[in-house]
């Protein structure tokens, strides 16, 4: 081992008692269960729900609150104070108005405050001290030790010291943010990493918050979803994942998130859907029940929406044009139409348009932009490419995402492993060089990465992969022949509007394809899960997430409020224990308030989908696999600066993938 480098660490371990704590400390953690999981995917700016599966950790915080107190507490009371775990903030408010005297709120306090320790003793048994207190309120560390301590010892709580201490944190008014406190950090516990399977954005109105609460959550990993990756594009200076953007928010009536969140400024594109556009019925934003907008906004929408509607097919053309490759020539619809005839062919028929707006279209060169089209485009990217809130969010979608990740040994991705019919992974040839499976998978990562580092870049290759990864055949993020959104507005014969699935959608439900993809990514088949979001699984239609025999789970029940009549759920979610997966069916969430006030808690079928036969250990996962390696260069450390040597066999490294 480099020298240079054990110099260095002997910096922070400058006395022999220090490595071997640590090593001693890392081996006890190789030991300890390993930490659960969180799996949530498709979560399209429903950040209300998402906050609500965040905060129950998929329903384990009550499974928690059962295991300790099922026997002494009524049902009301356990919903009573899971629902406190959850929501600490709003429900000490909403449970101190119900307290008319100080007595009596002193006394909920105590008690209060000795089952959250109980339950934090209990949640936190499977970690480490250190772990603990890393989770604990910063403030309240020292007291908590305290309590959690005398938890260990007393079981009755009524040891003076334990009663003093509670006193007095009640007496100097410090309950309610201890509660707060000792809440969060249950949640913490309960859950040690979270995967995000794909689709934070599009649809649903509040992807900016997701994004927060993502930024600040303990310990997250994203894979990208095609709409992330549609976001990703417009940020690195692809115009036409630019418009589509901005089309998809008019379209679900969710223009404030650009203008308001983002501070892009929409007033060119406004002036110019004023000039040529009118009223048209399918480009009216999609208004969810309850949502209020006034005639004249809605009518400024559907003028809006028509304008970058246009503006993204005319940009579709040149892209298509200039990479064959992409074999996208199909879809320059502008060019197959008959502007006379009002009509438009495709793969030999003739198909009738309605409800089009063609007012921009030059027929003789109908995707050239009309010089103000272009203009209001180069105003948007320069606007969404300098919004400070944008381009933090992009990257840290840059940071912890990627295409697909291989995490204790399974493989999550967003869409799917491109196949042909007979199950063969798709060829696909970029630069006169063929890709496929993994090889294809990184090859697109690659890109994407280099059309992010150059923002500036808008017609290079790398910039336009990233829209294909949105709409192209072999994307692994979308997964269809096609995108037929031309169709969807413009043609009333439904058969256009199919999407046709790419085979990997039928082929997942085999074991084989499952075995032949989890061996291409160099994980054993024996042992591995495929874990997919992106297309809603149709439970009203029976569909199960679980297929291949448990190889694949698809848990996208669709938190899309616009998606749940196709489900008949509001998605599913996944967890990981040490004693093995349990997937969990999510009823429809309304609201916090309603949670809040009736502790109506709308989960949860379980289904084991596995079940470990001995239960997990951190030294079986990933980050056991580093520990082993700082274990293994602490060894050094010790041999090199402190001459010990270490007695017995030098242990192999194994490798977790
Ligand atoms: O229902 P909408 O919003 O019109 O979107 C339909 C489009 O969304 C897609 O399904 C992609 O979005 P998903 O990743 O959520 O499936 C396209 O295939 C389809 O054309
Ligand atoms: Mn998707």
């Amino acid at each position: 081992m480099n020298t240079k480098y054990l110099d260095l660490l002997a910096q922070k371990y400058d006395n022999e008692e220090k490595v071997v704590t640590e090593i001693i400390n890392l081996e006890a953690i190789l030991n300890l269960p390993k930490g659960t999981e969180h799996f949530v995917s498709d979560l399209h700016g429903e950040y209300q729900a998402f906050q609500h599966v965040l905060r129950n950790g998929s329903g384990k915080v009550k499974e928690k609150i059962e295991d300790l107190y099922k026997k002494v507490l009524t049902e009301k009371e356990i919903k009573e104070f899971a629902t406190l775990v959850y929501y600490p903030e709003e429900k000490i408010k909403l449970i101190k108005n119900g307290f008319d005297n100080e007595q009596e709120l002193h006394q909920w306090y105590t008690v209060i405050i000795e089952r959250m320790i109980k339950l934090i003793s209990y949640a936190s048994s499977k970690y480490t001290r250190s772990k603990l207190r890393k989770a604990l309120p910063s403030q309240f560390v020292y007291i908590i030790e305290e309590l959690l301590y005398k938890a260990d010892e007393f079981t009755n709580f009524k040891e003076p010291y334990y009663t003093k201490i509670v006193q007095q944190i009640i007496s100097l008014g410090q309950a309610d943010k201890l509660i707060t406190g000792l809440a969060y950090t249950t949640q913490r516990l309960v859950v040690d990493h979270l995967h995000v399977v794909g689709d934070i954005y599009d649809r649903g109105p509040e992807p900016d918050k997701i994004m927060e609460a993502l930024i600040q959550h303990h310990s997250v990993d994203i894979q990208w979803g095609n709409h992330d990756v549609l976001w990703i594009g417009a940020f690195a200076g692809s115009k036409v994942c630019l418009a589509n953007i901005i089309r998809i928010c008019a379209r679900y009536n969710n223009l404030d998130i650009i203008e308001d969140v983002y501070g892009i400024n929409l007033r060119p594109l406004l002036n110019l859907a004023e000039k040529y556009y009118q009223d048209n019925p399918v480009f009216r934003p999609k208004v969810q029940p309850g949502e209020t907008i006034s005639e004249e906004e809605k009518l400024q929408i559907t003028k809006i929406h028509q304008a970058i509607a246009m503006i993204q097919f005319k940009l579709e053309s040149p892209i298509i044009k200039r990479r064959p490759n992409f074999d996208m020539s199909e879809r320059l619809l502008l060019e197959k139409v008959d502007y006379d005839k009002k009509e438009v062919w495709i793969r030999g028929t003739a198909y009738p348009l309605e409800n089009t707006c063609f007012e921009t279209v030059n027929p003789l060169q109908p995707d050239q932009l009309l010089e103000e089209e272009a203009q209001v485009m180069d105003k948007l990217l320069f606007s969404v490419q300098h919004s400070e809130k944008l381009a933090r969010h992009m990257n840290f979608l840059i940071k912890k995402g990627s295409l697909y990740l291989k995490y204790n040994g399974n493989l999550l991705i967003h869409g799917c492993i491109p196949l042909d019919e007979e199950g063969n992974m798709e060829k696909m040839m970029i630069e006169n060089k063929t890709y496929a499976g993994r090889e294809l998978l990184d090859i697109f990562e690659h890109y994407l990465r280099h059309a992010f580092a150059h923002p500036e870049e808008t017609d290079d290759l790398a910039t336009d992969m990233v829209w294909y990864l949105w709409t192209g055949q072999y994307s692994s993020l979308f997964g269809k022949r096609e995108m037929t959104t031309f169709e969807r507005y413009f043609i009333k014969d439904k058969t256009t509007h199919k999407e046709m699935k790419n085979p990997y959608y039928y082929l997942r439900e085999n074991e084989e394809t499952c075995r032949s993809i989890l061996t291409e990514f160099d994980l054993d088949p024996n042992q591995g899960h495929i874990i997919n979001g992106h297309t809603p699984v149709k439970e009203i239609n029976g569909e199960n997430p679980i297929k291949a025999n448990g190889m694949m789970i698809v848990i996208d029940g669709g938190f899309s409020k616009a998606y749940q009549s196709t489900t008949g759920i509001a998605g599913y979610t996944l967890l990981y224990n040490s004693f093995g997966m349990q997937l969990v069916a999510h009823q429809h969430f309304n609201s916090k308030e309603e949670v809040l006030l009736n502790g109506t808690d709308v989960l949860s079928v379980k289904r084991v989908v596995d079940k470990e036969l001995e239960r997990k250990k951190v030294l079986e996962t990933n980050v056991g696999a580093e520990l082993l390696q700082e274990i293994s260069i602490l060894k050094s450390l010790l041999e090199y600066r402190y001459m010990k040597r270490e007695k017995g066999p030098k242990e192999s490294v194994p490798v977790i993938k």
